[in-house]
């Protein structure tokens, strides 16, 4: 299990005269396994979920993931989380499917019959398979996604951070998308606007204009953004 706290954090983009605050005073207590980030356009969403895996460290208050600080130890934060950007083109690094699922590997140590090993058991689990040897670039969005997934749990992180994963995606490669985040054993922090997304989650956090505004089960903070979007 992943304990994140979040404690009294806000974010100020720049400095000087255009600096702007982003975030403010946010506290959360984070110990579920799926955990829904949910608020308007430009409401600190990926503000928020950047943070936790010390990709930005905030500027007030602090974050802890399973006890380390993400600003004095960031490297070990990002070790034990995983993020996967909305675009997985950004995240792509290298030509073929396999090569790239397999690039978070090159350091570890394990011999590459052991690396080949692991990279066709996570090809077979998201029916990558047959385009083992493919050029990454010529695959559909959603699998392009799925090779993004793959690349980040190779190397087995106990967290995974998710921005807006399905948001490029038709609504067939978003559901396969949001099928594969629940089968997930691991802890899970998934900022979306496709809210049917959340619906079985254990917990979701709804922010608006960089305040934390609800924070509950699915039902109750989707009612809630529901009723913040109509107003
Ligand atoms: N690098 C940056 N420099 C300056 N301002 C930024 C930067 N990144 C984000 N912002 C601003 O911070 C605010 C929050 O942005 P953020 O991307 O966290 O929101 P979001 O909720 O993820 O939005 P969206 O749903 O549109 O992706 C926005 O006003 C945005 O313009």
């Amino acid at each position: 299990m992943v304990h994140i706290e979040v404690d009294h954090v806000g974010h100020r983009y720049g400095q000087g005269p255009l600096s702007r605050q982003v975030l403010d005073d946010i506290n959360a207590d984070l110990v579920e396994q799926r955990i829904g980030v949910v608020g308007h356009n430009g409401s600190g969403k990926s503000t928020f979920v950047r943070m936790l895996n010390a990709l930005l460290i905030p500027s007030q208050g602090r974050i802890r993931v399973n006890g380390l600080d993400t600003a004095a130890s960031a490297a070990k934060v990002r070790k034990l989380a995983g993020f996967l950007f909305t675009d997985p083109d950004t995240q792509i690094i290298m030509p073929t499917v396999a090569e790239d699922v397999a690039f978070g590997l090159r350091k570890s140590g394990l011999s590459k019959p052991e690396i080949s090993a692991r990279v066709d058991e996570l090809l077979a689990h998201f029916g990558l398979s047959g385009h083992r040897d493919h050029p990454a670039h010529l695959l559909s969005g959603g699998q392009k996604q799925l090779l993004a997934l793959a690349s980040v749990l190779i190397t087995s992180p106990q967290l995974i951070i998710m921005d807006e994963p399905t948001t490029l995606l038709d609504l067939r490669n978003a559901k396969m998308i949001g099928r594969v985040i629940r089968e997930l054993p691991q802890t899970v922090v998934l900022a979306t606007h496709h809210l049917y997304l959340l619906e079985d989650f254990d917990r979701v956090l709804v922010f608006d204009s960089g305040h934390l505004v609800a924070d509950a089960a699915p039902a109750e903070a989707l009612a809630h953004y529901r009723k913040l979007m109509d107003a």
